[in-house]
């Protein structure tokens, strides 16, 4: 519950007009259709439609009072601000009493790893008995809850609650994946982050972001905004993969002390003398007066790079070296990386969420390295996202596969034979064939396999759907693998 006094007080540069001293709000709400009485109802203004056009329906649904970013004439206090999804975000930090300070908040973002990285941190938290939550791509799940999700990072009433209800739960850290959409609008605004942890960036999302350099300067806004709500004996950290060409712009723009990490010498927290074979890797773990020979049982130099961050975040937790390295050997595979697809058949197959250039790249290169048959990869991009990456994928699929399939991935409002014209722009050769149903590409592709070959399904990992037009249909690419293989056997 807060008054109106309150909500005016925590925006310096508001003007209201119909401002009543008696009002209480008792909800906030940003969804016309989920107004209740007392609620406050921010007019957002959308990517598709205008949150202002709602604020009749809003006030004659209950709405007690309404936050916009320009005059309107209505029957409630209207509380005018210059930028609506910040001024929501702060009013809900408020409104659920600053949950993010009562966490051990640990925010990741760049291109790719987040998925990775956070649930490394879970189960290295797990294993050192700290109660953890997730916030990601996947799901919000914690105190054996799990909540499907809409978005990587949610919006911002929606995350301040989920934070809230950890600590009812007593959820005692949150592991969280922060995209560069949240942060360049605002949805994170008001949230306390203790660590901030930085992967990597390559292209994507140029249907958003203007220009990559437009696209690191929103996900550098995290270490900017790394600490704020000071709480006493709190000491902020940043932990930055130090070898991505981006890093400068991070470590310039971190408000707090830096943790780098990396296989270059540059890095304080480093693996030395790397060897990856069968699947894992070994190499010496090196941080200031540390060098232990560590196991990591996972695939590819990505999975070195994702548990360095683990293992650097936890450090600025609080944990000791010789607490945090012999958990590195335990850390286990995330669902739709790099997952095997188990048959009896001798062709393997892979599930991987690889929706980028560099991810595909690395994936590849990873299979690449261990396969000793052929690789042949099944593959499509998403619709109404960015379209640049379309070709580059297909170029990269080419290189590295002997026979690609290009198929529908979410092709959403477009036509999916018109995102895979685009994709062929990117093939030089002719070593691919179109299918446009996705169940067909990867039945075509094992049953293409010869033992020992390797089918790479990549771009939807855990995604269990297709979303054509508004619609998500139910579609599972290792259930569709594991049909395929079977029949691979008979
Ligand atoms: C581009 C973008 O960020 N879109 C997000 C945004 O939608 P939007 O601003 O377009 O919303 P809108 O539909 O125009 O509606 C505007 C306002 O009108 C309100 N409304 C609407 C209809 C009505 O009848 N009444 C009403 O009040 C809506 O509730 C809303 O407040 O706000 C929505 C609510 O929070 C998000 O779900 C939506 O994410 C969409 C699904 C999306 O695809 N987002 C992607 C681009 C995204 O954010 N991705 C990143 C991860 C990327 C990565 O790292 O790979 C993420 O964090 O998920
Ligand atoms: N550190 C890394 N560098 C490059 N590629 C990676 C890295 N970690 C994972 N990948 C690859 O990228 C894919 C996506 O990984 P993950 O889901 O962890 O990233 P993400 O950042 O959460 O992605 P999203 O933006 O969709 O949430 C994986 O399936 C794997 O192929
Ligand atoms: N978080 C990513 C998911 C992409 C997954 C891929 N299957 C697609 O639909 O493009 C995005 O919003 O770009
Ligand atoms: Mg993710």
């Amino acid at each position: 519950m807060m008054s109106l006094k309150e909500i005016v007080s925590l925006l310096p540069v508001c003007e209201v007009s119909g401002f009543e001293e008696k009002t209480i709000i008792e909800t906030i709400s940003m969804d016309s259709r989920l107004i209740e009485k007392k609620s406050l109802f921010f007019c957002v203004p959308g990517f598709t439609v205008d949150g202002h056009d709602f604020a009749q329906e809003a006030v004659e649904a209950g709405a007690a009072a309404l936050v916009t970013d320009r005059p309107i004439q209505m029957s409630v206090p209207v509380i005018q601000v210059p930028d609506v999804r910040r001024a929501m975000a702060l009013i809900s930090a408020r409104f659920y009493e600053y949950p993010s300070q009562e966490l051990k908040m640990i925010g990741v973002t760049g291109t790719n790893g987040k998925t990775s990285v956070t649930h490394f941190l879970e189960q290295m938290l797990e294993l050192l008995e700290v109660e953890t939550g997730i916030i990601g791509t996947m799901y919000t799940k914690y105190a054996g809850k799990e909540i499907s999700s809409n978005n990587t990072t949610p919006e911002s009433i929606v995350l301040q609650k989920i934070l809230r209800d950890m600590r009812d739960a007593e959820t005692e850290a949150a592991a969280m994946e922060v995209s560069s959409h949240a942060l360049s609008n605002g949805r994170i605004h008001g949230t306390r982050f203790d660590i901030a942890v930085y992967t990597n960036l390559s292209q994507d999302h140029l249907d958003y972001h203007a220009t990559m350099e437009d696209y690191a300067r929103a996900k550098s806004l995290l270490f900017a905004q790394l600490g704020s709500g000071f709480v006493k004996e709190r000491q902020p950290y940043s932990v930055i993969n130090v070898d991505d060409p981006y890093s400068e712009i991070m470590m310039e723009a971190s408000a707090a002390p830096l943790i780098t990490y990396g296989l270059s010498k540059h890095a304080a927290v480093r693996a030395e003398e790397v060897e990856l074979s069968g699947g894992r890797s070994n190499f010496y773990f090196c941080a200031p007066g540390i060098r232990d020979h560590v196991t990591l049982n996972l695939p590819g130099r990505f999975s070195i790079y994702n548990a360095l961050a683990a293992a650097s975040a936890l450090y600025a937790y609080g944990w000791r070296w010789q607490e945090i390295i012999p958990l590195i050997p335990l850390l286990k595979g995330v669902r739709g990386r790099f997952e095997p697809v188990f048959s009896s058949a001798p062709v393997h197959a892979l599930v991987d969420y690889a929706h980028t250039p560099d991810s595909l790249e690395n994936v590849l290169q990873t299979i690449k390295d261990a396969a000793e048959g052929k690789i042949i990869t099944v593959i499509g991009c998403g619709g109404d996202r960015d379209r640049k990456k379309r070709p580059l994928m297909a170029a990269i699929a080419e290189k590295y596969s002997s026979f690609t399939y290009l198929t529908s991935d979410n092709p959403r409002t477009e036509k999916p034979e018109a995102i895979i014209e685009e994709m062929k722009s990117g093939m030089s050769g002719i070593r691919y064939n179109v299918i446009v149903d996705r169940e067909e590409a990867i039945n075509e592709a094992v049953r293409k396999a010869k033992p020992g070959d390797v089918v790479l399904i990549a771009g939807k990992g855990h995604e269990t759907y297709q979303e054509i037009g508004r619609d998500r249909i139910y579609f599972d690419d290792k259930k569709a693998a594991e049909k395929a293989l079977k029949e691979w056997v008979e």
